[in-house]
């Protein structure tokens, strides 16, 4: 039901195989086709966004309509991921939280405070400053 608390990926997951199993659409949800369908709906939400420029955070001047569409949009994205997940037998909310750590690790906040480079940057600049001169040798950092 719409609003419904405690949403989890674990309710989506059920909900979804439920769907599919109801309609007897276990066959065409291969892990192909759940990720084509997943891909399309990326594409239906980018169309949301597309030919507006940036728009502001909160989306305060949108209307409640085009809200609703974009909700739904990101639904369909969520849903096939989950759905996708499933079928490949990937438990997608432990492997999220394991792909967090494993991006504070590649980014350490004293590293990357402020800025939006990638991991590579980082790691280059360690390289570089492991075989540069020593100090005070003309070797400047790269960033
Ligand atoms: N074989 C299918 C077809 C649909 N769905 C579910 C998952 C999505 O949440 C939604 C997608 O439905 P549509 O393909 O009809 O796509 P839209 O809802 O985006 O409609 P439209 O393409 O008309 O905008 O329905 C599904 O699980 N398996």
């Amino acid at each position: 039901m719409a609003g419904e608390e405690g949403v989890t990926l674990e309710s989506l997951r059920k909900k979804m195989a439920e769907f599919a199993r109801e309609r007897d659409w276990d066959r065409f949800h291969s892990p192909r086709n759940l990720l084509l369908a997943l891909v399309g709906e990326v594409g239906e939400l980018s169309e949301i966004f597309q030919w507006k420029g940036e728009v502001p955070k909160g989306l305060l001047d949108w209307k409640e309509d085009e809200k609703e569409h974009l909700g739904e949009e990101l639904s369909d994205v969520l849903l096939y991921l989950v759905r996708l997940s499933d079928i490949c037998g990937v438990d997608l909310g432990r492997a999220a939280l394991r792909k967090l750590e494993l991006n504070a690790l590649k980014y350490p906040v004293h590293l990357c405070k402020g800025s939006s480079r990638k991991h590579t940057h980082y790691s280059k600049a360690n390289e570089d400053s492991n075989t540069s001169a020593p100090e005070g040798a003309g070797a400047g950092s790269s960033w």
